[in-house]
């Protein structure tokens, strides 16, 4: 059972990436980037064996699991949610009962994974986002039982933050905020860029001021946790100028509404593909 599994160092295992896909070669490169996942210590397989290999070689990595070295595997399972359980029935041969699996399918819970694997391997839920290819991703994380989740979380420290959930419900609202997340703000700097080209700026530059805006301001809200949001954007907007101005005409269009709007309807989503 997941209770007896031992605890493993991440540098004492084998990751064996299932699914080189987005998100899958987002955090293989992550990890690989880092330093903290060495090639020889990675396996990449996928349907498509091309795409397999051609991270393989970008990477440094493996594409053969009669290539790893011997030891615990920790399978990262990033294949879409519907097609978890046939990939890992078709591992099943390969997974040891003290290996780790980390899935990182939207909306599947431990219940489910456990059903695919059975008894034996421990079972870890996650929620990462594509920033972690460049070390910046933020990843929720929960154990089956109490499985140790070491291995998995020192993984997902070597791409950016990790969240360990203590309840399990909440990985639909946090797949919400940050799991799909990084694609609500893409779209905000397109179109915060939009408005700057509208303006007469180039496109380049524009693209570079929105990007360079949207990093600043986040890195200030993440400097110093006490300071509200609130009091950020009012140190920004003088009385009866530029700021103040905008925010207006974005309250007029509900830009907050239609964020927490967005959340809401993914975190139904998430839900409803657990129940699928
Ligand atoms: N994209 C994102 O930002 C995030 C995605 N996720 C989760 O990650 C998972 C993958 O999503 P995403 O990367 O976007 O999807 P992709 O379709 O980009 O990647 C999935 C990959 O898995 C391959 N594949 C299909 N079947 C198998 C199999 N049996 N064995 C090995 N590989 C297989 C696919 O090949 P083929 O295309 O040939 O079918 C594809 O290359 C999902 O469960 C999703 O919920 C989680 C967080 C964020
Ligand atoms: O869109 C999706 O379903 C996946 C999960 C979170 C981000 N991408």
């Amino acid at each position: 059972m997941s209770d007896a599994t031992p605890t493993t160092s991440l540098d004492e295992m084998t990751v064996v990436l299932v699914g080189c896909g987005r998100m899958g070669s987002a955090l293989a490169g992550g990890m690989v980037r880092s330093g903290r996942v060495a090639g020889e210590r990675l396996v990449l397989l996928d349907a498509d064996t091309q795409k397999a290999e051609a991270l393989a070689d970008e990477l440094g990595a493996l594409t053969e699991l009669s290539q790893a070295a011997e030891g615990r595997k920790l399978w990262l399972v990033a294949v879409k949610p519907k097609v978890v359980a046939s990939a890992l029935a078709g591992l099943s041969d390969e997974i040891a009962a003290d290996d780790m699996i980390v899935s990182v399918a939207a909306g599947l819970s431990l219940a489910k994974l456990r059903s695919f694997v059975g008894e034996g391997p421990a079972i870890v839920r996650s929620m990462p986002n594509t920033p972690a290819l460049v070390g910046k991703g933020v990843t929720g994380i929960m154990a089956d039982g109490d499985a140790d989740t070491g291995a998995a979380k020192e993984m997902f420290e070597s791409v950016g933050h990790v969240v360990e959930l203590k309840r399990e419900e909440n990985f639909d609202a946090l797949t919400a905020v940050s799991g799909s997340g990084p694609a609500y703000i893409f779209t905000a700097i397109e179109a915060l860029a939009d408005g700057g080209v509208k303006m007469g700026l180039s496109r380049e530059v524009a693209r570079e001021l929105a990007t360079q805006t949207v990093a600043g301001a986040a890195a200030l809200v993440a400097d110093d946790p006490s300071v509200h949001t609130a009091e950020l954007k009012d140190r920004v907007a003088s009385p009866g100028g530029t700021t103040i101005t905008a925010l207006a005409a974005l309250e007029e269009h509900g830009f907050r509404h239609a964020l927490i709007s967005a959340v809401e309807a993914a975190a139904t989503r998430s839900r409803q593909m657990g129940e699928d």
